[in-house]
């Protein structure tokens, strides 16, 4: 068991493969291969570094894959800047119930998304491109939800995800301790790019030893835009 202490925040005898079967359920064995796919192929192919394989439970798989505590069922998720996959390959291996699709420019990292989704029978969708570039949005737009980690500032970040997500539909950045200074830097610009109301949000705070931190803004309707 891993254990909560008082103030809601999973304790120092947290056990990480425990957590990762809590997260991962029954599609655990699929978690497992990607974790050993980005710690041999990944390193190898230079799209990890190798210090991160130690905590790549930790600070990637589950700290990705806890964010679908802000998914609805069946929703659709587009990932901006995939990279080797994260947060969108620990989200669709956690809830198969997603439509989720990758959005990568680099050849060598989408060709290794598309290797590991093949090989390991998941229904994701890679698209190669630039997320503001036209054909991007009309392949992969019209989403429910756009997911990014480490890919941009966040005025820039909102101008590459919000057209990838209909009115209503929800941006959802992983940012971190700089979240709060993010949003207070950009507020004004996004409020521009029609962004709603922008909150931050922690995810996994029961079960990580560091909750993952995520910016989430609604895309108001046109009409609603200032
Ligand atoms: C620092 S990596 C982060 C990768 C992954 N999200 C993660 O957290 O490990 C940033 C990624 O964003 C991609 N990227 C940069 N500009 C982009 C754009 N305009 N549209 C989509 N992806 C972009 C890069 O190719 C790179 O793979």
């Amino acid at each position: 068991m891993f254990h909560v202490e008082q103030n809601g925040a999973a304790s120092v005898d947290w056990d990480e493969q425990e957590t990762a079967r809590a997260v991962f359920g029954d599609r655990y064995e699929i978690a497992e291969r990607y974790y050993q796919s980005l710690a041999t192929d990944g390193v190898e192919r230079g799209l990890i570094g190798p210090r991160e394989v130690p905590r790549l439970w930790e600070r990637h798989l589950l700290n990705c894959a806890v964010i679908g505590e802000l998914i609805a069922e069946g929703e659709s998720v587009v990932d901006v800047g995939s990279g080797a996959g994260l947060p969108g390959i620990p989200l669709a291996i956690a809830r198969p119930d997603l439509k989720v699709t990758l959005v990568e420019p680099l050849l060598r990292r989408s060709v290794y998304l598309a290797e590991f989704i093949e090989s390991n029978g998941l229904d994701v969708l890679v698209v190669r491109g630039r997320a503001e570039e036209s054909g991007v949005v009309k392949e992969a737009g019209g989403a429910d939800v756009v997911t990014s980690r480490a890919v941009a500032p966040l005025e820039k970040l909102a101008r590459w995800s919000l057209p990838l997500i209909h009115e209503h539909g929800r941006m959802l950045a992983l940012k971190g301790s700089s979240a709060a200074e993010e949003i207070e830097r950009d507020r004004t610009a996004l409020t521009k790019l029609g962004a709603g109301k922008l909150e931050i949000l922690e995810c996994g705070a029961k079960i990580l030893r560091t909750p993952t931190v995520v910016v989430k803004a609604e895309r108001l309707p046109k009409r609603r835009q200032r």
